[in-house]
């Protein structure tokens, strides 16, 4: 018998990311492939003819899980009853900015938005924030939906996570699924910190493969850190099927379970590991049953130590800037 649809919104209908998500959620990527599901796409005005001319492709693809496509401009209409929401929809950055930038243009989008879900979606629907910068939208999306859990607000570090899998893989000749317990910690932004110390790779400390800490710190990190930009730079635009990619790796592990696997997530935080209370952070997750639990009662070393301050004190600030936004 067939399942009953699942109601998935997604904003930034129009834009770049969403060219690539869309088909791979209505192709059932996150939900899986016995689950029909319904899109309510948001976009703003100006954009309701582009998001027409997408779902005139979706169409054209006959996916048989699409069940239903919403077009909207109005978040109460697209935030409807759903079940999962993906909030791409905000201004992306251009050569030569930082997501940081991007703080006060987008601000206004989430907290409208997170009021928006708090009146009419389901109350344990799942958001994912991938709009910059994702960490303090989050944050700004959690506040606005005080009725909502806020740790079913969350923010995308999946990309860094990803990219970081990618490039310790291709360093130690390694396949990327192979390398597990890796966590990316903090912001998604260059001071992010991907810490493999207790990553493995069958069974073999990742550390000890790798066996270089200066190429470490001194070379992973920063590419990582700094990959947003280098596509940048590379393209003209920002990233955009990686991202896709990451959202749906995120949707569907926090949906269907990680079989004990860690991945990043950016979480609403419980004080763990002094990072303060409702504070979006990356930290490393285990996803199961629906639900996600922060792997807890890891040591932290001085430099780990050091990297968690330097990317906290990054979201601090950005709290602070938009204190006034989110009263
Ligand atoms: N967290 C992450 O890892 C990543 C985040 N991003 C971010 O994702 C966001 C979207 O990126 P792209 O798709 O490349 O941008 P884009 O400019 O191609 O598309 C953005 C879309 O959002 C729409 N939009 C703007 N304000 C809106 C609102 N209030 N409600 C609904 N829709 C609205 C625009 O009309 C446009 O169609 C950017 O903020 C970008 O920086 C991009 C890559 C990775
Ligand atoms: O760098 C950007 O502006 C887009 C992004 O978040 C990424 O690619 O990680």
């Amino acid at each position: 018998m067939t399942k009953p649809a699942v109601r998935v919104a997604v904003t930034g209908a129009a834009g770049q990311i969403c060219y690539s998500l869309l088909f791979r959620i209505a192709n059932g990527d996150v939900y899986g492939k016995d689950q029909p599901v319904i899109l309510q796409l948001l976009d703003l005005p100006q954009a309701q003819n582009a998001v027409k001319g997408v779902v005139m492709e979706l169409e054209d693809c006959a996916f048989p899980l699409l069940a239903g496509v919403v077009i909207t401009d109005d978040p109460k209409v697209a935030f409807k009853d759903v079940d999962a929401a993906f909030l791409v929809g905000a201004r992306p950055r251009s050569k030569g900015m930082e997501r940081a930038d991007l703080l006060l243009a987008n601000a206004e989008i989430f907290k409208v938005q997170g009021a928006a879900l708090n009146a009419v979606a389901k109350r344990d629907v799942k958001v994912l924030v991938v709009g910059n910068p994702a960490n303090t939208n989050a944050y700004i999306t959690a506040k606005s939906a005080p009725d909502l859990p806020a740790g079913n607000i969350t923010a995308m570090l999946r990309l860094d996570h990803n990219r970081a899998l990618s490039q310790f893989a291709a360093k130690i000749g390694a396949n990327s699924a192979d390398i597990e317990k890796l966590a990316v910690w903090g912001n998604h932004s260059p001071t992010m910190f991907a810490d493999y110390r207790f990553a493995t790779v069958k069974g073999e400390p990742l550390p000890k493969l790798v066996n270089d800490e200066e190429w470490y710190r001194g070379t992973l990190i920063p590419t990582v850190g700094k990959r947003g930009a280098a596509i940048i730079e590379a393209r003209g635009l920002s990233s955009a099927a990686s991202a896709a990619n990451a959202a749906v790796d995120h949707m569907r592990d926090w949906i269907h379970g990680t079989n004990g696997g860690w991945v990043s997530m950016g979480i609403a935080s419980d004080g763990s590991y002094g990072i303060p209370e409702g504070i979006v952070f990356g930290f490393p997750a285990v996803c199961s049953n629906g639900s996600y639990e922060v792997v807890k009662g890891l040591e932290i070393s001085e430099y780990a130590q050091s990297m968690l301050n330097i990317t906290l004190k990054e979201l601090l600030d950005e709290r602070d800037g938009v204190s006034a936004i989110v009263g």
